[in-house]
């Protein structure tokens, strides 16, 4: 991908350690306002969390991870092994600030695993585990970018779902990433970004994060989709994950399942494209993943203006889980699977 300038994309950045506290971009404030929320604490970044300043599932592994070295500011201990012990109410605190992404617990088990291996430098150790999980996190974007774009035929228009950039994870992005990519290489020649409510991911984020690259999605409301891929525009539908099982199936932004059903019906390519943090070898299959309901509130309105009558009830489920069965190829930076079932995910994950 010798023709993609990396440095143009290294502009976002929603997550900034600044030596003794973590700065998040308020992600609820965008497109309108680009502040940044100072958290000092491990308590403060769980709140971020859940509140979703920070979000996307890389993300939220990351500021995690610094949440970690915070909490480790308040304790006194010798080894690695004591500060462990410590610091697992704080850890367990962060782990329970949204349960879907499986980049959470990755990450938060990497602090525990390199904690209880250190010796008295263990301040030091974790902050450097802080640090490459970010590192790490943008190298497998660049590179599941060019796996991801590779696939796609010069000329195609793409659909894309939520947030899956720079705002999501350390920089680049994931099926964004792959985005960027294919229109660099001259692959995709339009991007269609489905508004993605109740949150609008995809309206506040998406677009504003590629217009700042000088790409022009565009933006359709969620329910047409399927319209759109009768018209002929798509020839893939790439999205992100919050979590891939054992058997390919892949939790992701609610919405994507009925994308994926419609793109099986129209002919239309679906890529997930994911770091390998988002693959869980531990949970067999959707049925087992954890759905993460947030307030029905969030269904009431559109920017603080209420848009539906008072007293109505309401369900909302914020991701689903879309079967291995419809999804055409998973991208990792470790490489493509096509057509994914549990065998090719056990030969490339085991
Ligand atoms: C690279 S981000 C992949 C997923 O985390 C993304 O598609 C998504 O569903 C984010 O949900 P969110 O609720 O905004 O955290």
């Amino acid at each position: 991908m010798s023709d993609l300038d990396f440095d143009r994309y290294d502009r976002i950045r929603p997550i900034r350690w600044t030596g003794d506290a973590l700065e998040l971009l308020d992600q609820r404030k965008l497109p309108f306002e680009v502040t940044y929320v100072r958290c000092e604490t491990s308590d403060a970044v769980a709140e971020a969390i859940a509140a979703l300043t920070v979000r996307g599932a890389p993300a939220i592994g990351i500021a995690a991870a610094w949440g970690v070295v915070l909490a480790a500011s308040t304790v006194d201990a010798a080894d690695g092994a004591s500060a462990a012990q410590a610091l697992e109410p704080p850890i367990d605190r962060l782990n329970a600030s949204r349960p879907t992404a499986v980049n959470l617990a990755w990450a938060l088990a990497r602090m525990r695993r390199v904690l209880g291996e250190a010796g008295a430098d263990w301040r030091e150790v974790i902050a450097r585990e802080a640090e490459a999980i970010s590192t790490e996190d943008l190298a497998a974007n660049r590179r599941m970018g060019a796996l991801g774009a590779a696939l796609i035929e010069p000329g195609s228009g793409v659909l894309t779902h939520c947030n899956t950039g720079s705002l999501a994870t350390a920089g680049f992005g994931t099926a964004l990433g792959v985005i960027r990519a294919g229109v660099a290489q001259g692959r995709i020649e339009q991007v269609f970004a489905g508004e993605t409510r109740p949150w609008l991911q995809g309206s506040r984020l998406t677009v504003w994060e590629l217009e700042q690259d000088g790409i022009a999605p565009t933006l359709i409301a969620d329910a047409a989709a399927s319209h759109l891929m009768k018209s002929n525009k798509v020839q893939w539908v790439i999205v992100g994950a919050d979590r891939i099982c054992a058997n390919g199936d892949t939790a992701n932004k609610i919405g994507t399942y009925q994308l994926a059903i419609a793109a099986r019906h129209h002919g239309v390519k679906f890529m997930v494209a994911a770091p390998s943090s988002t693959v869980d070898m531990a949970t067999p299959s959707g049925d087992a993943i954890h759905i993460e309901e947030r307030d029905p509130g969030e269904l009431f309105g559109v920017g603080g203006v209420r848009t539906a009558a008072e007293r109505v009830s309401a369900w909302n489920p914020v991701f689903d889980v879309t079967p291995h069965t419809l999804i055409d190829a998973i991208v990792t930076e470790r490489g493509v699977i096509e057509r994914p079932d549990e065998t090719a995910m056990r030969a490339a994950f085991s």
